[in-house]
């Protein structure tokens, strides 16, 4: 089986679980439930860098990313360095995330937080809600287009922004909808693990304008960045590339600075 048919399978079992000993009504006390969330959809038109930094310690194509700076601090490093957002994996399993680091991001920093996980049941969005997320990702490949639609307009209802992830024309075709407030396009085919930006180039001009484009995984340089801005991409998500680094945080900074100098 594909590791992304597993993700799903333990993903489905993980929700089953959870939403028998903990249920809704006890995620929407939370005093983050009721807290107005920050959209990144504004932040990034208004941006001229657009950087969202992703918190991740691992992955199923790199075993071992960052095990040691604290998720705190690394919140605190990625306001300090002006993005426009920063993105928290969740997943546990594959990703060696939790809730707890985005209740201790948002705890941490004042800037838009996107739940990265994979997200098949509305359960999950009042999660997303309750742990203080401002936005959340839905991925295409994973989803049909009723489930796409129930859940991004669930998520609309709770004031939470929402990232489409698609890596091909049918994806994409078969995602736009009113409810999607930022089109992502993932230049890692989670089903090969191959990376290349050309996928957001070519996607760019089938993306209606009402959508900010958000370019998503493998940018390393200010170059790529520049790049993708012609192809009117506004967000671009990194992780790796600040979080195998000592200091994920000051590698944002710098990178940061160079790319609002550039
Ligand atoms: O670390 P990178 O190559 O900069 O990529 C970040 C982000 O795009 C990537 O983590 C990601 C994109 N879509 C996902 C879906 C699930 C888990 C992870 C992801």
């Amino acid at each position: 089986m594909h590791i992304l048919d597993r993700i799903i399978q333990d993903k489905k079992k993980e929700v089953d679980l959870k939403k028998s000993i903990i249920p809704t009504s006890q995620l929407e006390q939370s005093i983050l439930f009721t807290k107005p969330t920050i959209s990144l959809a504004d932040n990034l038109r208004n941006s001229k860098s657009g950087i969202i930094a992703e918190h991740k310690r691992r992955s199923p194509s790199k075993a071992v990313i960052n095990q040691k700076v604290s998720v705190q601090d690394v919140a605190i490093s990625y306001e300090n360095a002006g993005v426009c957002g920063m993105s928290v994996l969740t997943d546990g399993k594959y990703f060696g995330g939790s809730l707890d680091d985005l209740l201790l991001a948002r705890a941490s920093a004042n800037i838009p937080l996107l739940r990265k996980e994979f997200i098949i049941d509305e359960y999950q969005l009042l999660e997303a809600k309750s742990y203080g997320a401002d936005v959340i990702l839905l991925i295409a490949t994973v989803l049909t287009r009723q489930e796409i639609k129930q859940l991004s307009e669930f998520a609309k209802s709770l004031q939470l922004d929402v990232l489409l992830e698609v890596h091909n024309q049918e994806e994409l075709e078969k995602s736009i909808m009113p409810s999607i407030d930022m089109l992502g396009v993932n230049n890692r085919n989670l089903k090969t693990f191959e990376v290349s930006t050309q996928i957001s180039k070519d996607l760019s001009e089938l993306i209606p304008n009402d959508f900010v484009k958000v370019s998503e995984s493998g940018i390393s340089s200010i170059e790529a960045i520049k790049d993708l801005q012609q192809y009117d991409y506004q967000g671009f998500l990194i992780g790796e590339n600040f979080m195998k680094t000592e200091n994920p945080g000051e590698s944002c900074i710098n990178f940061v600075k160079e790319l609002e100098q550039s």
